[in-house]
């Protein structure tokens, strides 16, 4: 018997089970929660701000790839900020550059961190997923994949929160990339969120596309935390950061 498809799910219902799925975001990770509660030693959060810094440089060509499978001008023009973010833009530094203070707040020198030596295999694989998947699907759904960022205000503020108490050694100026992000991924996130809302709500299939895709991404991030743990990528140093 012919099967009538499942209606699409309204607005807000589709935006609750997108946002349903912060019960899958790194921040529930292993590792992660250990960071949460001081119990990363000095060595091995090095290891992590060095492997997320191939993170870091990999978004803006991430960004680029949608921009170049746009044709929305009006969409482009948004978009583009992101890219101006992380790599700066006049007398702005960008994230880049603040993610290389983080690591220079962390004892690492900014060779250490820009030389990508201490990225691990695994680490680059799950980064470079990400990219591949923007390069290849349409830029709707390289936008919904983006949308991890719904949850990430949460993790930023954690570490401004904990790392004060729980990491004294680590320069405070450190968490200026924290602190920035706050209030750039809630722009970026009102945006996309609404590209999203748009698109894939025509149909039912498209919305659960949406959240498949969003799946992927949190596991993107999930099997990057995994390869920072599992690896054991420990930077000790000489000196009294060491
Ligand atoms: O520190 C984090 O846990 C975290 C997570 C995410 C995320 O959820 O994708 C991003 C960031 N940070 C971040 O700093 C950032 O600029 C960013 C851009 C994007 C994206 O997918 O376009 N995600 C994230």
């Amino acid at each position: 018997m012919y099967a009538e498809p499942a209606p699409p799910w309204s607005r807000p219902a589709f935006e609750e089970q997108l946002r349903g799925k912060s019960t899958s975001y790194h921040i529930h990770h292993p590792f992660h929660v250990m960071m949460a509660e001081g119990r990363l030693t000095p060595a091995q959060l090095r290891g992590w701000v060095a492997n997320r810094f191939y993170y870091q440089i990999s978004i803006p060509r991430k960004d680029a790839a949608i921009l170049s499978n746009c044709p929305d001008r009006e969409v482009r023009r948004e978009w583009a900020q992101r890219i101006l973010d992380h790599d700066g833009y006049g007398d702005d530094d960008g994230g880049i550059e603040a993610w290389i203070g983080l690591g220079q707040a962390v004892g690492l020198s900014r060779d250490d961190v820009t030389s990508l030596r201490y990225v691990v295999p695994a680490a680059r694989f799950a980064v470079d997923a990400y990219v591949n998947f923007a390069r290849q699907a349409s830029w709707q759904e390289a936008v919904a994949s983006s949308l991890t960022e719904l949850f990430a205000p949460h993790i930023h503020q954690q570490r401004i929160d904990t790392w004060p108490q729980h990491y004294p050694w680590v320069d405070v100026e450190g968490l200026r990339y924290f602190k920035s992000r706050l209030t750039q991924a809630r722009r970026d996130v009102q945006h996309g969120l609404h590209l999203t809302l748009d698109y894939f709500s025509r149909s039912r299939e498209l919305q659960e596309r949406a959240l498949d895709i969003l799946q992927f991404k949190l596991d993107v991030l999930w099997a990057l935390a995994d390869a920072i743990m599992l690896s054991q990528c420990e930077i000790e140093i000489k000196g009294p950061k060491a």
